[in-house]
């Protein structure tokens, strides 16, 4: 018998049919870095909110029977991976399952989704915030944006002009609330976009890929559904992190050369075999 033992995250995000968003992107990345991925659906949605119109079911009073199942069955997993949260509900409820779920071996990987711009999204409430500081506390992976990186600091935003210490001091800041590491994305600093990675005690780094193309839903939980997937196969976080970028970068790339509408999201169906082949030779 082989040795190898595959692993499995939980996911807990909507699930949006249309429009190549959370589950529907989280499902086939994870998938195709050969990591099992679990849904924990948190609303249905036929397309994203992005669209003009949308069919919108909330999951909120299910959820907790669901979860309750897996504990029934006694189910574990190698990452439980939280992404966008509708209430304060929703955020006791993953705080729950994180208290249920998470051992030793369990890498907690918090996506704190709150805002982009400077803003925080229309959903989002002050004590839902709060809430969030508490949940990222139990992180041990956390990817905010720059916006929600301010959010939880308490930070004024600024679209640019961010020094590198400035940055390294916000990831510290972040750690000092309890997760191990932390990758800030999205910063601008000219035509390029740079990740800040706070990787436990080691000196942060900088990686930075080009800016390209136009802004598209999703490519926040492409990201992060790979960093996940890494991080629970065992990649140093940098690695992970770079694997993403880089991937987010070639999927807008070939959705503009497809001529895919923006609402659409990114055509990563096209490109998974780019994340096999990453997987085969890490
Ligand atoms: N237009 C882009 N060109 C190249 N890389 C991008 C682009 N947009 C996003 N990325 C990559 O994806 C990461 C996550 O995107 P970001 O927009 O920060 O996520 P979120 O949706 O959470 O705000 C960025 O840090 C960057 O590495
Ligand atoms: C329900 C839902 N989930 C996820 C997303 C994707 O968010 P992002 O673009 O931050 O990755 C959207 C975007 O409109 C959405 O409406």
């Amino acid at each position: 018998m082989s040795e190898y033992r595959q692993k499995k995250i939980a996911m807990i995000n909507d699930l949006s049919g249309y429009g190549r968003c959370s589950l529907t992107v989280a499902i086939p990345i994870i998938s195709a870095m050969k990591v099992q991925c679990c849904p924990v659906p948190t609303s249905i949605l036929s397309n994203h909110t992005g669209f003009p119109v949308y069919f919108f079911d909330d999951y909120t009073e299910k959820m907790p029977s669901y979860i309750e199942k897996w504990k029934e069955l006694d189910l574990s997993f190698d990452g439980i991976v939280s992404g966008f949260l509708g209430s304060e509900a929703q955020i006791a409820i993953v705080m729950d399952m994180i208290r249920k779920f998470g051992g030793e071996e369990t890498r907690v990987i918090i996506d704190p989704i709150m805002g982009d711009h400077g803003q925080t999204y229309a959903t989002f409430t002050p004590s839902m915030c709060r809430r969030m500081k508490d949940l990222v506390s139990m992180g041990d992976i956390v990817t905010p944006n720059l916006t929600e990186a301010c959010i939880l600091t308490g930070r004024p935003f600024r679209k640019k002009g961010w020094t590198r210490e400035e940055l390294k001091t916000m990831a510290a800041d972040i750690q000092a609330m309890g997760p191990e590491s932390v990758v800030i994305t999205g910063v601008n600093q000219g035509g390029y976009l740079v990740n800040v990675v706070a990787e436990g005690r080691r000196e942060v780094t900088f990686p930075k890929t080009i800016r390209v193309g136009q802004e598209r839903p999703g490519t926040g939980d492409v990201f992060s559904s790979v960093v996940a997937a890494a991080a629970v196969r065992g990649w140093d976080l940098e690695e992970g992190v770079r694997l993403a970028a880089s991937f987010v970068k070639k999927c807008i790339r070939r959705s503009e050369e497809l001529d895919i509408p923006a609402a659409n999201g990114v055509c990563f169906e096209e490109l998974l075999d780019v994340l096999v082949r990453a997987v085969h030779q890490g």
